[in-house]
């Protein structure tokens, strides 16, 4: 059986190229897409649209990039592999608090890869497999942290782009997975202190370990 095509998502281009460092070839695209879930969507969904056009379609989607990492789960360096990639703000704020789209009768908020190629990629990267957060705003207040690890207590880290990603992929029903390495804790703003070319070689090396396991990947084995 031939390898799936895939297609990796992230945000912008220092990303992008620590991903196609370790990760390229026939049958692999690499796209920075843009920051947050509704550019990286539409960049998604072009990409697949015309991939599946041409003939010659993608097989997996992959959001990847860097990360904010909740504590003490996932601390600034560490790589996590998204069992559950969670939209943590698209709903209502109310008097009882936050209620979910899916609460107001709409859409999805959580979509979730495909479980044995989760285990067989933190198997191969020592990666830790928790829910991703994906944020419109980057929290910027403990109080802020606090309340999403209430509203998610299975969650590792936060980003912009997941959701979008999968619900691209969704669209075209094809598998998503996320794959963060996280530069800064997820918690009161310290831009300055971001490990931002540690978060991106930690990427690197992930992609050099994750480029096997998904060439050997069987979709119908999910
Ligand atoms: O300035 C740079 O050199 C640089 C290189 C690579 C990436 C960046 C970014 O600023 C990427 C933004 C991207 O990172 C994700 N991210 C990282 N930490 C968090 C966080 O704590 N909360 C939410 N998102 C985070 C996010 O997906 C952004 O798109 C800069």
């Amino acid at each position: 059986m031939a390898p799936v095509r895939v297609l990796v998502a992230t945000a912008v281009p220092a990303e992008r190229d620590a991903v196609e460092r370790a990760f390229t070839g026939a049958g692999r695209t690499v796209i920075a897409a843009g920051v947050g879930p509704a550019l990286v969507a539409a960049g998604t969904a072009t990409a697949l649209t015309t991939a599946a056009l041409s003939g010659d379609p993608y097989g997996l989607v992959v959001s990847a990039g860097i990360a904010g990492g909740f504590a003490p789960g996932a601390p600034v360096g560490s790589l996590v592999v998204a069992d559950e990639i969670t939209a943590a703000d698209l709903g209502a704020e109310t008097a009882e608090g936050f209620v979910p789209v899916t609460e107001l009768g709409f859409g999805t908020v959580t979509h979730r890869p495909p479980e044995a190629l989760v285990r067989e990629l933190s198997a191969a990267t020592g990666a830790r497999t928790g829910a991703v957060l994906t944020v419109s705003t980057v929290t910027g207040t403990a109080a802020r942290a606090a309340a999403l690890r209430a509203r998610h207590p299975r969650a590792l880290a936060e980003a912009m782009e997941g959701f979008g990603v999968a619900e691209a992929a969704a669209a075209h029903g094809v598998p998503v997975l996320e794959i963060r390495a996280v530069s800064n804790p997820v918690g009161p703003r310290d831009r300055a202190a971001w490990r931002i070319g540690d978060a991106l070689a930690a990427l690197t090396e992930a992609f050099g370990k994750i480029a096997p396991v998904l060439e050997s990947w069987n979709p119908y084995d999910q």
